[in-house]
């Protein structure tokens, strides 16, 4: 019988789901954040955040709307750079290397972390040279290599079967879950070591969400992932670790199904159990 949790519906079975008992301690650091605030104007939105994001796991953050998620989300790549009024003060090591260090080259910085949005957004390209865009960028063009990337990228993403014999047709003829899954194998046909999923569900229906999903599940062997999401039975599902985030707060972070079954702070109780947010 399936154990619901009674307020939020979090399917408490697939917490278990026979995974390795998880400990933060035993993990090694892909992202390391020893101390962040940021302010947008005057504005504070993140308040002294510290966590270290274990590698090749999934890190899922929820939190009530505006405490921040994505804030944080944005600055393991610098996307924040590009926000007027934007200002970060502290550090994040992406391999004990501080990313807000003077020099540090961002367009490097966002290859070696991707991002993924909530709504897909393919460029309007063929499926092909959607794949092959950042290869290109680096100026990869040799055709043997982009065949290859291009198969491996879009098997890693789950999407080859469906698309392998109309690959020089538009990307934008695809469905919103295809597409989904094709902004996925962009993003990983360039290597990336960390894989920022920023609600990357939200737009899809529950069959192309329950195939992202799968995805993320087997894309961890490969990649960090850190994913953005108001849905808790989906984080309860996908990630490892759990991070509850509160008005701007790093209010707990642990192995998600201690965090979910036996939280150690009211707050995150609250929060699951659906008394707020
Ligand atoms: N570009 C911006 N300029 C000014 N304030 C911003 C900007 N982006 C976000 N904020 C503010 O920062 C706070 C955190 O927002 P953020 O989008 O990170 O929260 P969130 O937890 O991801 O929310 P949601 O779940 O609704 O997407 C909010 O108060 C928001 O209004």
């Amino acid at each position: 019988m399936q154990q619901q949790n009674p307020s939020r519906g979090i399917d408490m079975a697939a917490l278990g789901r026979g995974k390795q008992v998880l400990r933060l301690e035993d993990e090694t650091v892909a992202l390391d954040v020893p101390g962040l605030n940021l302010y947008y104007g005057n504005k504070q939105a993140l308040h002294d955040i510290r966590l270290s994001i274990p590698r090749k796991r999934v890190t899922a953050f929820i939190g009530p709307s505006g405490c921040g998620k994505s804030t944080l989300l944005r600055c393991f790549n610098r996307m924040n750079d590009l926000v007027d009024g934007c200002r970060i003060d502290g550090q994040i090591l992406l391999d004990n290397e501080n990313i807000y260090e003077k020099g540090v080259d961002v367009a490097e910085l966002r290859r070696r972390v991707g991002m993924v949005f909530q709504k897909p957004n393919p460029f309007p390209k063929s499926i092909y040279e959607n794949v092959v865009y950042g290869l290109r960028i680096q100026g990869i063009n040799k055709k043997r290599v982009l065949d290859e990337t291009v198969e491996w990228a879009l098997k890693g993403a789950a999407l080859w079967d469906e698309v392998k014999d109309r690959l020089h047709e538009s990307a934008l003829g695809l469905s919103g879950g295809q597409q989904q899954r094709l902004v996925i194998a962009r993003t990983i046909a360039v290597e990336p070591e960390v894989l920022l999923l920023d609600e990357p569900c939200s737009a899809l229906d529950p069959i192309s969400t329950l195939k992202v999903e799968e995805l993320i599940y087997e894309l961890k062997n490969k990649f960090t992932i850190a994913i953005v999401t108001h849905n808790m039975q989906q984080a309860a599902r996908v990630s490892d670790y759990t991070a509850f985030m509160y008005m701007g707060k790093m209010v707990e972070f642990g192995d998600t199904d201690t965090l979910f079954t036996n939280p150690s702070i009211k707050q995150t109780e609250d929060y699951i159990t659906g008394r707020y947010g």
